[in-house]
Formats: C-alpha cells, structure tokens, sequence
C-alpha cells in the first residue's frame, strides 16, 4: 500500500481545531444579498430571466437544439444534437454494419467533414502511432501518486505530458492540432492504466498492463486494456463506441467547453487548458453526474426494498427526501435529471436508453432497468412541482449512461473519465475554433457591491 507522506487536513484534530476559526470568518464575510443579483441584473450562471445562455460565441462544430421556433415564438421540443450539421441519430444510424463510428466522430468534428476511406485510414495510421504513452511515462507519472478519482490521475498526467513535448508552448494551430490528437489517442491509455494503479496501490489488487493493439478501435482497446483477460464481445465494443459518439461534443456552452473557450483565450498551452476542462467535467452538475446518478439508485435501494421497486410511492417518498436535501448527497438534485437546453428530451439519452434496455434483457437486469424508466418517468414531474418550474425537466445523457457501463462491466471509477476520453475531440475542436477565428480574451464582468473603507494600521484594529 503506498503510504501518504503528507498528514491530510482531514486526519489532524488539532488543525481542524485552528480552522474553524477562519471558517466561521469565511462564511461571515462572503455573504452578498440575493435580492442584489436582481438589483443589477446579473446574468447568473450566464443565463438570461427566462434560462437561456447569454450568447458568447459562435461556432460551426455542434448545434444543440432544445426548441421548435413557431412564428417567432421559442416551443419546447425533443432535443436535436448535430455534429457538424450531421444530426447525431444519422451519424449512429449510418454506421449500418460498419463496426464502429467514433473515429470517424473525431475526424468530422476537428476537420468538419467525413472522412472517405482513404482519409479515415491515413487517420487510424497516425492515431495509432500516437496512442503509444511509453513505458518511462507510465512509470514515472502514471504509477505515482494514485488516487481514487481517475479524473484528478487524469489532469495530473496530462500535465506531466507538458514535460514530454518538445514544442509544449506553440499555439499554433498546426502544433495545437498534433498536440490535440495525441491527447485524443492517449487519455485512454492514461484513464484505464491510473485506474489499475490505483487498485494495485490502493486496493491491493495485483497490477497488470496491457498495451493497446493496432488497428483495434478506441472503445475496443479500453475494453482490451480494461480486462484481465484481454476479452470482450463485439456487442460490449459497439455499445461502448456509441456511448463515445454521443458523449463526443455538446456546444461551447457546456461548462467543460466553455471553460475550454475561457482558458484558450487567454492564449496558454494545451495541456493547461485540457486540465481544467477535465476538472470541469468532474462536476456532479455536469459529467459527473454519472456516477453520482449510479450512487443514487445505490442510496435508493437502500430506501426502498426490490420487492418495491414497483411501488411508486415508495419511489416519490424517497425523490421527495431527495429534493428536500434530507436523503443522498443532501444537494436537493436528482442527478441525470434536468439541462440548461434540452426541454422535452434529450436525444443522447434516448439513444442510451435503448442500448440499456436492449443490454439489460441480454443480462437479466429488467427489473433494475424498470427501476430506472420508473424514477425518470417520476422526478421530471416532481422536480418542476418542487421547484415551480414552467419548463419541462427530462432526464439528460448521464442518467444511463453508468447503468450501461456497469452492464459492459465497467468500474465506476470510470464512468466520467469515459466521458473525458470522448469529449476530448470536442474540446480540441473548440480550442482550434477559438484559436483561428476568436483572438480576444474572455472577460466578462463582476459588480463590486462592497463598501469601500480606510485602511486601519496594524496595531489599531
Ligand atoms: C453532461 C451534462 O452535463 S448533463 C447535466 C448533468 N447534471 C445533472 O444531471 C445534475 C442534475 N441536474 C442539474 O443540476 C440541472 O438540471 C443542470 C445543472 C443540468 C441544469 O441546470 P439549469 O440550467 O440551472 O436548469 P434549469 O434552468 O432548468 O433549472 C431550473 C431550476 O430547477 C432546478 N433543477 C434543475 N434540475 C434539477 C434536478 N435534477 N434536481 C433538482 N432540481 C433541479 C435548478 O436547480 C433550478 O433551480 P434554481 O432556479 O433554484 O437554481
Ligand atoms: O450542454 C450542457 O450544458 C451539458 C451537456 O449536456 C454536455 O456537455 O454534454
């Protein structure tokens, strides 16, 4: 087991007692009156009165689409997702027998078209000479510091690799490209193995590390990586590579993305600026609400008996304790419920929907997959009773998502690191737009509602 040299906050009573001081100064004198944000109009969560994001920049890469435009009137609709002006669904559905479909994803969205066969396979060649992370990296960085959360391994690693380039600091656009795809060929490597790290160092588990092979597809290899045995059916590999084109982009508005926009603007290198998009996703109000939603239904069932899990009763008093911050994580948020753009659905989760059905009859896991239609059918309801809400609240694409991965026997660990690994190709796409086309610096404003006042000399206060 690797022992920590440093004593955490955590573990020392006698640094606890000293802090609670300064906590209580913190809360203290980091108040500002709501009624304020009214006053002045701010735009909370960039968000004009009615919820809509103020608008903040362009972009051809995704369009996500929540509502029907009805003589000039907003209507809300099921949600439509277009990479590149390909709606989602085609891109899924054209895959047609083809095996799998997320590369040719990270090609449409970085390059804005398709590939034809030529171009997708001078794609796989040099992604596959990309992937490589080398033996001294996984040694020396992956291999240390281990933790369970794969999403802090992930940004720890991807600032190690600043050490490992040559050219780490140029921003153009042809280096930012060579630097993107390389982090896109990697974050799989680095996901899977800080995850067999930690189990080795933390859990105790025998360690063990397989390289991924050439010309296996992406989902393929975590699953190869993934696995003692190296083995998984064609079905697990699909059904993996669709949840990657799904997860792949989302528009610059979502936090990861719009924190990808933010810290590109101000013109600093790629690791520094995928770091913090990593971190963002890690929020439970964005990708992290995956596994948050899988801990849910763990809290659930410890509420509300299998017998019952058809009692909807039983269900809303639990949803309700929920909301009212007395059960789970005490957030008062259903996790995998509710978006900032989608009203009626959200398309990724249709999809994701249909694979966890389809999966869960394959592994007699019905009644659990039941429990989940039930509670989405539910809390949409119960969260606009709550909150007094006009618009229509739907589950969103985190809320199967852990549900199937835990069926293709994924480890929870890595349910929001999958989803860095896809959304990787959006955020690069994004730096490079912001790059090529913005060349300003993102700075909106704060109010000052303090109060000025004298400077009061050290021995007077
Ligand atoms: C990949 C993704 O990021 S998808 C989103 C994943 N996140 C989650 O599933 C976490 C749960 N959901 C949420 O927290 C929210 O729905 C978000 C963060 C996704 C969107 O938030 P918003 O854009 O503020 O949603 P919206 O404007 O519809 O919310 C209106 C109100 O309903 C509340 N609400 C929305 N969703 C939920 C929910 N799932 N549970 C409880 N309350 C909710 C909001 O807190 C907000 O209340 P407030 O006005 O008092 O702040
Ligand atoms: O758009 C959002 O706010 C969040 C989201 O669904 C995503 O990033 O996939």
């Amino acid at each position: 087991m690797e022992k920590h040299e440093m004593m955490s906050l955590e573990d020392s009573g006698q640094l606890r007692d000293k802090m609670r001081f300064f906590e209580q100064e913190l809360l203290k004198n980091h108040h500002i009156d709501p009624n304020l944000y009214v006053e002045y109009n701010v735009k909370r969560g960039l968000r004009d009165s009615a919820g809509k994001g103020v608008l903040t920049g362009l972009t051809e890469i995704s369009d996500v689409n929540g509502y029907n435009l009805i003589n000039g009137r907003q209507i809300p609709a099921d949600g439509r997702l277009y990479y590149q002006g390909i709606n989602v669904q085609d891109i899924i559905s054209g895959l047609n027998g083809r095996r799998f479909g997320f590369e040719e994803t990270i090609y449409l969205l970085i390059f804005g078209k398709l590939p034809d066969k030529e171009e997708l396979s001078r794609f796989l060649d040099m992604m596959s000479d990309m992937e490589e992370l080398g033996g001294r990296f996984v040694r020396d960085v992956v291999m240390k510091g281990t933790n369970a959360n794969i999403m802090n391994a992930m940004q720890r690693c991807v600032l190690a690799l600043y050490t490992y380039d040559d050219n780490p600091e140029d921003i153009s656009p042809e280096n930012v490209l060579r630097q993107s795809l390389e982090l896109i060929a990697k974050l799989p490597e680095i996901a899977v193995y800080s995850y067999h790290a930690y189990r080795h160092f933390r859990k105790d588990d025998t360690l063990f590390i397989r390289n991924p092979q050439k010309g296996l597809s992406l989902a393929e290899n975590i699953l190869l990586m993934l696995r003692p045995d190296g083995k998984y059916t064609e079905l697990e590999a699909k059904v993996l590579d669709i949840a990657l084109i799904l997860h792949a982009e989302h528009g610059g508005g979502n936090n990861s993305t719009f924190t990808t926009h933010v810290v590109t603007s101000s013109g600093t290198d790629t690791y520094s600026s995928t770091a913090a998009s990593i971190g963002s996703l890690k929020g439970p109000r964005h990708g992290g609400a995956n596994l948050k939603v899988q801990n849910m239904f763990a809290d659930l069932k410890s509420h509300v008996d299998q017998d019952h899990w058809d009692n909807e009763d039983e269900i809303i008093t639990y949803l309700k304790k929920v909301l009212n911050k007395e059960a789970f994580d005490h957030a008062g948020l259903i996790y995998g419920m509710g978006h900032a753009v989608y009203t009626l659905s959200d398309p990724r989760e249709v999809i994701l929907k249909r694979f966890a059905q389809a999966l869960a009859e394959e592994k007699g896991m019905t009644e659990e997959f039941e429990l989940y239609n039930r509670v989405e059918n539910i809390a949409g309801k119960l969260i606009m009773e709550h909150r007094k809400l006009f618009k229509n609240v739907c589950a969103n694409v985190d809320f199967y998502s852990g549900f199937v991965y835990s069926m293709l026997g994924i480890p929870e660990e890595l349910f929001t690191p999958i989803f860095a690994i896809a959304r990787m190709p959006g955020w690069s796409a994004h730096r490079l737009e912001e790059l090529i086309n913005a060349n300003k610096i993102i700075r909106p404003a704060y109010k000052y509602v303090g109060h000025h006042t004298d400077f009061v000399a050290f021995d007077e206060r």
